[in-house]
């Protein structure tokens, strides 16, 4: 306990004291009132069986809505019962005397005069906590820019509702706190940061809403931690105008989901959606085309790529998901609806019995311009009740002309013809004649929309996908007429027969989610209407221009943000290589706001280290290295082995030692999914070690030891990380040099690398 040799321990104390009894205090009062509502809420219930009044339904709403804010307000002050508030600010305005703000998760004001007891980390003033730096500052309070001076920042630790420590920030002090709270053992979630969160994360966690945000971070700068803070920091600031399940958080697999899903009720936030890209696409497409795992194309390019890093064999394979992912084949689908358009509307009017009811250069007209602004499908409706309408009219003159001709006759023969047998006869056969043409065109009219409509084509988004693909020479006419050259038909050929040979069995890969849903929002639209109305993105650079091109086509919104790592594009043949041309395509470069984190606070500097003298192989310029935190830890320790049974007897060994130590996670990381099993296998028979291999059917685990393919490794972190290479080595090549960069990023303190001879090219 070193708070008490803090010259204000006494002061302190005495405000924490404070500060609990008025959380007690209130906690009191909200049970009570709690008790009232329940109390209101019965008695309307038995008003309404008696009366069924208006009046008791109306009670009982409102009494609900207060039990929900007095239930809201009773979570949030029992969880910060044991931990009021993490920090202190003072400031003096020249003329006013000096204010002091206690900052915690959530804020409490007294109820008799509002003054506030702890604020909020979000609140605009809190901000001058994670930005400004002791001296003259100016910050935000109550909507204006305030001028003065920061006299104090002040940090605390409370544990259990006690005063554990206290410490002032100056100028020079290094954030003892930020390397506590980076020292601690990981359990298997994320936690929060509210505390210790850095001037840089400050900064993208509070960038402007209104404008897509792109953040480029280094491996464990904390992007993942980042994006839910700046989710609960959007929910409180936009809390009025925003509900949180019209947000939307999108993750590499349920895992994660299931890794981050823990911070955010941390952070005061539910009902936020979280989901992955795939479950998305489904629920927009609702689908029941079985997709193929994009992991099986990554594992396929891992297991097929040569020493060298090309494979003849698979070019067009990469090439037909780079181009799937393009906003070439954006292109190229314009024109082809373009067409689908043009040729919509069938040659020959719309008529009844041989009248026109709408010319087909009119039907053309209305589809094409005055309706334009409409997806194709969702015109044929306005386009069937204009032509109803008109036949109408068309029938009623029709029908009136038809009996005027007959009357007409009739009446003629009466007139001029004596009152003879024949004369009736004739007559009757007038009549039995306009009965009978009567009939003609009122059935004729009752079909003729119908007979028209039915002559519109009728595919579903997946035929019309599938019909580009198999009809011959389509693809390459509307590529050429895109892209104004001749398209690459070896490429092409695979991509068309690829596609169409799945959708024959009802089954679409991952990078045929945007082109499909794309059609679909251009020919048919969407029933129900997106809720989402901001989306954030986690490990973003593994998704395409195209892809994010369509989630903005269809949730037209600006609310994005997205956070991503480039040294980690382990789907870089799919992905993002450049933010520029995300920004150029979508988003527009002056509308959107590009932000970039260096720092790194997961590891040690010596596990990051050698983590960047991997990634500099890549020699890509654009390639910003990883800046740790000054956190010290042991050297990674680099073992060769010359035979497979010592490297996994010793592998035994140090997991044994690493329980001992209390390490909470440990993971062993292979390069595939073979190796993992190969390592389970041994571990379970000779050491009696029971793990659990993650991979993509996994949807949770619990921090203990474990196995995970590299590939699988991405976003997770763990205690300890020991990479090892009995059957597949990392070679010096672009998707390697990713793939062991992601693995060495992953622990928190400490890095073994077990390997066989000429296992570890990259290292030496
Ligand atoms: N300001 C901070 N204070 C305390 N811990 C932090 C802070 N920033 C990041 N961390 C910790 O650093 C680790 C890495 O964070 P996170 O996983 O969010 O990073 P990331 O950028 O998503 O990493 P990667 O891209 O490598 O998966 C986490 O343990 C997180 O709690």
């Amino acid at each position: 306990m070193t708070a008490k040799k803090h010259p204000d321990y006494k002061g302190e104390v005495n405000r924490l004291e404070l500060t609990k009894e008025y959380i007690d205090k209130t906690l009191d009062a909200t049970e009570t009132y709690q008790k009232i509502y329940s109390d209101n809420i019965k008695e309307a219930m038995i008003e309404l069986d008696y009366l069924d009044s208006s009046q008791s339904y109306i009670n009982i709403l409102i009494n609900n809505k207060f039990m929900e804010m007095a239930e809201k307000n009773f979570e949030s002050l029992t969880k910060s019962r044991n931990k009021p508030y993490f920090a202190r600010i003072d400031i003096k305005q020249q003329t006013k005397d000096l204010d002091q703000f206690y900052i915690g998760k959530t804020s409490l004001f007294k109820a008799e005069d509002g003054t506030p007891l702890i604020i909020d980390w979000r609140s605009p003033i809190a901000n001058l906590y994670y930005e400004s730096r002791l001296g003259e500052t100016s910050y935000e309070a109550e909507g204006q820019t305030q001028q003065g001076e920061l006299i104090l920042k002040r940090q605390y630790t409370i544990e259990n509702g006690q005063l554990v420590d206290i410490l002032d920030i100056d100028i020079t002090t290094n954030d003892t706190f930020l390397q506590a709270s980076l020292e601690a053992h990981a359990d298997q979630r994320l936690k929060d940061i509210a505390s210790t969160i850095q001037a840089e994360q400050n900064r993208v966690i509070r960038a402007d809403m209104g404008k897509p945000l792109i953040v480029q971070g280094v491996a464990g700068s904390g992007k993942t931690t980042i994006a839910l803070h700046r989710i609960a920091y959007f929910i409180y600031t936009y809390e009025k105008t925003f509900k949180p399940e019209n947000l939307m958080i999108m993750a590499p697999n349920r895992l994660f989901i299931n890794y981050i899903s823990e911070v955010l009720p941390e952070l005061g936030v539910e009902r936020v959606k979280q989901t992955t890209f795939i479950d998305f696409m489904v629920e927009v497409l609702g689908n029941k085309y079985k997709m193929i795992d994009p992991t099986n194309t990554l594992i396929d390019i891992i297991h097929r790529t040569g020493h060298d890093g090309s494979n003849k064999d698979i070019e067009s394979i990469l090439w037909t998901i780079r181009f799937k992912g393009s906003m070439d084949f954006k292109g190229l689908l314009d024109e082809y609806v373009k067409d689908i358009e043009t040729q919509f509307i069938p040659k020959g009017d719309c008529s009844l019995v041989g009248y026109t009811v709408m010319s087909e250069t009119d039907i053309r007209e209305m589809f094409t311009k005055d309706l334009n602004y409409l997806p194709v499908y969702k015109r044929v409706k306005l386009l069937k009740a204009k032509l109803s309408k008109q036949l109408k009219q068309v029938e009623k003159d029709l029908l009136k002309e038809i009996e005027e001709f007959y009357d007409q006759k009739i009446d003629r023969l009466r007139v001029q013809v004596e009152a003879t047998e024949k004369r009736r006869l004739k007559i009757v056969s007038l009549l039995d004649r306009k009965e009978e043409k009567l009939e003609t065109v009122k059935k004729a009219a009752k079909v003729a929309v119908k007979k028209y409509i039915d002559r519109l084509p009728k595919l579903n988004v997946f035929e019309y996908y599938n019909k580009l693909m198999v009809e011959e020479g389509l693809f390459e006419l509307y590529f050429s007429r895109h892209l104004g050259q001749a398209a690459p038909l070896a490429n092409t050929n695979t991509l068309c027969v690829q596609t169409a040979k799945l959708l024959k069995e009802k089954k679409i890969t991952v990078d045929d989610y945007a082109p499909i849903v794309y059609i679909k929002s251009k020919l048919f639209g969407f029933d129900e209407n997106i809720t989402v109305k901001g989306l954030i993105v986690d490990e973003a650079q593994d998704f395409s221009v195209f892809q994010y091109y369509v989630l903005k086509h269809i949730l037209m919104t600006n609310v994005f943000t997205l956070l991503g790592d480039l040294s980690q594009g382990i789907h870089s043949y799919r992905g993002i290589n450049d933010w520029d041309e995300l920004r150029e395509h979508v988003f527009g470069r002056e509308n959107s706001t590009y932000l970039t984190l260096v720092q790194s606070y997961r590891t040690t500097i010596e596990v990051m280290n050698l983590a960047n003298r991997v990634i500099r192989k890549l020699n890509n310029p654009n390639i910003v290295l990883a800046q740790p935190v000054i956190r010290h830890g042991q050297r990674p320790e680099i073992k060769e082995f010359a035979e497979k049974l010592d490297l996994l007897k010793t592998l035994h060994n140090t997991i044994i030692e690493l329980k001992k130590e209390n390490f909470k996670s440990i993971a062993m990381i292979c390069k595939t999914k073979q190796e993992c099993v190969l390592v389970q296998k041994y571990l379970s028979k000779h050491a009696k070690i029971e793990t659990k291999i993650l991979d993509e059917k996994e949807e949770n685990y619990e921090a203990d030891v474990v196995i995970v393919p590299s590939y699988f490794v991405k976003g997770l972190e763990f205690d300890v990380s020991i990479i090892i290479n009995i059957e597949e080595k990392y070679e010096d090549i672009e998707l390697d040099i990713k793939l062991l960069y992601v693995a060495l990023t992953r622990p928190l303190h400490r890095l073994y690398m077990y390997h066989l001879p000429n296992m570890m090219p990259l290292l030496s």
